[in-house]
C-alpha cells in the first residue's frame, strides 16, 4: 500500500449544459495533473453537467447525454493515468425521466469503479435540490487501490452525520466534491463546517469548488485541503487551475504535507472581482460581443463601466451618454473624462428631440395635467429604447445599472433605466457602491483588464446623486440618506429584523416604516428585473422570494 499520494484539486470552470466543452475541460484538467503526477483528481460538485443545472437536469434526454458522457469520461482512465472523481446527475434507468441522483463517480482503470449519491439535499437560501433529485439513502465509504475514501457531496459536509458514519466504516480521509456559490460570507463558513467535521473524527478533507458565473450565482473556487486545527493548503479565490496536493501516511493516519498556499482577499478585494467575474461569464457565456451603457456622469453608471472594462476589456465597452436639458454640465464633463480614463468608445446622443416629440404627441392627452413623473419615467425609457437599439443594431448586451439600494425601494423606471441583460450592481448597496468606485482608483485587482489610476473622476464620486429627470433633483429629495436607507434595508433585507426591533436601534420610525412599505411595493418591478451576481447573503431574485401581492405590514 502506498505510503504518499498526490490529489490534484481540478478547481475549474463547467458551463451549465456545454458537455463537450465540459469534457474537454475536465480531459485537460487530468492531462495536467497527470503531467505533475497525480494519483487522483478531485473534481466539483457535477461538474460534468455544470452546477447548478435547475430543471435542466429534470430533461430525459439531459440525463442520459450526463451518463453517456460520464461513461466515456470514465474509459479515459484507462490510460494508466490518475483515478478522477468527477460529479454527474445519475438516472434511475439508461433511458433517464423522473428525479437523477446527484452523484460523484470514481473512474479508475478505464472503468467506474463506484457512484455516491448524495445524501442531503439543500433546500434553503438559493436551493431547491428536492425538487430535482433523488435523496441518497446512506453513505458508504469507497474503496480505492487498497485505501476508503469518505467520499461525501458537498451539502453531506455541512452537518456532522455522514462524516461520523464514514470514519466508523473506516474512511481515511474526507473528499467533498462542492457547488458551494459565493458570498462574501462564504470562506469563514466553509472553513468553519469543514473544521469542525476535521475535528469530530480526526480525518483530514480536501474541498473542492467550481469557478465562474452561473445565471445570478458566482463560484469562487477556493478549494482548500486540510488536517485538523487550521493546518491546510488552500488554492486561490476566483481563478481557476489544477492545483497538487501531496500526503504521507504516518504512523496509519494521511496527512496534507504539501501544496498551494494562496491568501485569501477579504473587502473590496474580495467583492470587486466577484463583480467582475460575474459581468465576464454571463456576457461571454451567453456570446455577446460586448455590453453597451448609458454613462450620466453618475457614479452607478461609472462603476458598472469599470466593472465591464475590467471583465472584457475596454474594446467590448461602447458608453453612451444622451443628454436631456436637465443634465448638468458636469455630468457632460464627468461622463466623458470617466470613458477616457477607462479607454471605452464613447458617444453623445441627445434624447431631446424624442423628448420633444412625446410632448406633442402626448399634449392633447395629457392637456390640464400638471408634470410628475410621468415626464420623468419617459426620458428613462427614451434612454432605455436607445440603448436596446443599439444593443439590437450591433450586437452589444445593455447592462443595467441600478443599485441595491435603489432595487429595494423601487427607485427606478421599468422599461427605462430598469432596461437591460444583466445588471452588475443588483446586490450592491448604494455605500458599498462610493467605496467600491474609491477603491478601484486605488488598485487594478489581478486579472482585470482596465487601466490603473482614477478610472472614475472623484467629481463623480463626491457629487450628491442625482437622476437628472427634473431640475435640481437629488436623489435625497425622495429618499433618505443612502447611509440611514442602507443601515435600515440591511435590517429589514439581510436580517429580516422586526420593524420594532430596527426603531429600538435608534432609527427613525415614520421612515423605518416607508422604507419597509417602499420595499414591499416594489416586488413587482424586482421581479421584472434583470439578473445579477449574487454576493451578499440575501439577494433579490434567487435567495429572498416574496410575493407581489402582499398585504402584511409588520407594525
Ligand atoms: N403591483 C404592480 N404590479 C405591476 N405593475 C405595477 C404594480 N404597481 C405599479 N405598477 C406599474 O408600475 C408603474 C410605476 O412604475 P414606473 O413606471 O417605473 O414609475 P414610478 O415607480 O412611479 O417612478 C419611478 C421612480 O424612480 C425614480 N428614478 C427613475 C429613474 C432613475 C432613477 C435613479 O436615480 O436611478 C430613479 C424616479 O424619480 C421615480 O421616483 C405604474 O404606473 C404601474 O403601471
Ligand atoms: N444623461 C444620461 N446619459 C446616459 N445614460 C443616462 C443618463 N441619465 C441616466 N442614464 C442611465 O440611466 C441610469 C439611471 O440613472 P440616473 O441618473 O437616473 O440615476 P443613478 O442611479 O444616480 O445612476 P448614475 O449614478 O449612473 O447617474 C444611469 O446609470 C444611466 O445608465
Ligand atoms: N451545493 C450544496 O449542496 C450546498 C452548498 C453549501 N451548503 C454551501 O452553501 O456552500
Amino acid at each position: 500500500m502506498a505510503e504518499t499520494l498526490k490529489i490534484a484539486l481540478a478547481q475549474i470552470a463547467p458551463t451549465v449544459g456545454d458537455l463537450d466543452g465540459n469534457k474537454a475541460l475536465i480531459r485537460d484538467a487530468r492531462r495536467q495533473a497527470a503531467e505533475q503526477g497525480a494519483d487522483l483528481v478531485v473534481f466539483p460538485e457535477l461538474i460534468v453537467s455544470g452546477y447548478p443545472p435547475e430543471d435542466l437536469v429534470l430533461k430525459p434526454a439531459y440525463q442520459r447525454a450526463c451518463r453517456e458522457a460520464a461513461e466515456e469520461l470514465a474509459q479515459d482512465t484507462g490510460d494508466g493515468g490518475p483515478a478522477m472523481i468527477i460529479g454527474a446527475p445519475w438516472p434511475q434507468t439508461e433511458r433517464g425521466g423522473g428525479k437523477a441522483w446527484n452523484a460523484a463517480i470514481l473512474c479508475d482503470e478505464g472503468l467506474i469503479q463506484r457512484i455516491v449519491y448524495k445524501t442531503r439535499l439543500p433546500n434553503y437560501s438559493v436551493f431547491d435540490e428536492p425538487r430535482r433529485y433523488r435523496t441518497g439513502e446512506s453513505v458508504t465509504v469507497t474503496e480505492w487501490r487498497g485505501m476508503k475514501l469518505g467520499l461525501m457531496i458537498c451539502e453531506d459536509m455541512w452537518y456532522p452525520d455522514a462524516a461520523q458514519e464514514l470514519k466508523a466504516q473506516g474512511a481515511e480521509i474526507f473528499i467533498v466534491p462542492h457547488g458551494s456559490p459565493f458570498r462574501t460570507t462564504c470562506h469563514a463558513e466553509r472553513l468553519t463546517t469543514a473544521e469542525a467535521r476535521m475535528e469530530e473524527t480526526g480525518l483530514p478533507l480536501i474541498f473542492v469548488n467550481q469557478v465562474g458565473g452561473q445565471d445570478e450565482l458566482l463560484f469562487d473556487g477556493s478549494s482548500f485541503a486540510g488536517n485538523c486545527q487550521n493546518d491546510r493548503v488552500q488554492a486561490p479565490c476566483f481563478e481557476t487551475g489544477v492545483f497538487m496536493t501531496g500526503w504521507e501516511r504516518r504512523a496509519g493516519k494521511w496527512k496534507c504535507t504539501d501544496g498551494p498556499m494562496v491568501a485569501w482577499p477579504t473587502g473590496h478585494e474580495l467583492t470587486y472581482p466577484a463583480l467582475v467575474t460575474g459581468v465576464r461569464d454571463y456576457v461571454n457565456k451567453n456570446r455577446f460581443p460586448g455590453v453597451v451603457i448609458g454613462l450620466s456622469g453618475g457614479i452607478d453608471s461609472a462603476l458598472t463601466a469599470a466593472i465591464a472594462v475590467d471583465a472584457l476589456g475596454p474594446e467590448r465597452v461602447r458608453c453612451v451618454m444622451m443628454p436631456s436639458r436637465y443634465t448638468a454640465g458636469d455630468s457632460l464633463t464627468d461622463a466623458e473624462k470617466c470613458a477616457e480614463a477607462l479607454g471605452v468608445s464613447y458617444e453623445s446622443i441627445a434624447i431631446e428631440p424624442a423628448v420633444k416629440a412625446f410632448d406633442e404627441m402626448l399634449g392633447e392627452t395629457f392637456a390640464g395635467r400638471e408634470p410628475d413623473t410621468t415626464e420623468e419615467n419617459l426620458q428613462s425609457r427614451i434612454r432605455g429604447v436607445i440603448l436596446m437599439a443599439l444593443s439590437n443594431k450591433f450586437g452589444p448586451m445593455v447592462l443595467t445599472t441600478g443599485n441595491k439600494s435603489e432595487m429595494s425601494v423601487g427607485y427606478a423606471t421599468l422599461y427605462g433605466d430598469m432596461n437591460g441583460g444583466y445588471n452588475p450592481l443588483k446586490d450592491v448597496y448604494k455605500t458599498d457602491v462610493f467605496a467600491l468606485a474609491r477603491w478601484r482608483n486605488t488598485k487594478v485587482p489581478r486579472g482585470c483588464l482596465g487601466p490603473p489610476g482614477e478610472v472614475i473622476p472623484v467629481n463623480i464620486i463626491d457629487k450628491p446623486p442625482s437622476a437628472e429627470l427634473r431640475a435640481g433633483q437629488r436623489d435625497d429629495d425622495s429618499l433618505p440618506p443612502y447611509e440611514i436607507l442602507d443601515a435600515i434595508l440591511t435590517c429589514l433585507v439581510e436580517e429580516e429584523m422586526a420593524v420594532r426591533d430596527i426603531i429600538a436601534e435608534g432609527h427613525d420610525e415614520e421612515t423605518v416604516r416607508r422604507i419597509q412599505h417602499l420595499l414591499y411595493v416594489a416586488e413587482y418591478k424586482r421581479r421584472q428585473s434583470p439578473p445579477g451576481p449574487k454576493i451578499t447573503t440575501r439577494n433579490f431574485g434567487r435567495d429572498r422570494r416574496y410575493p407581489i401581492v402582499n398585504g402584511f405590514r409588520d407594525r
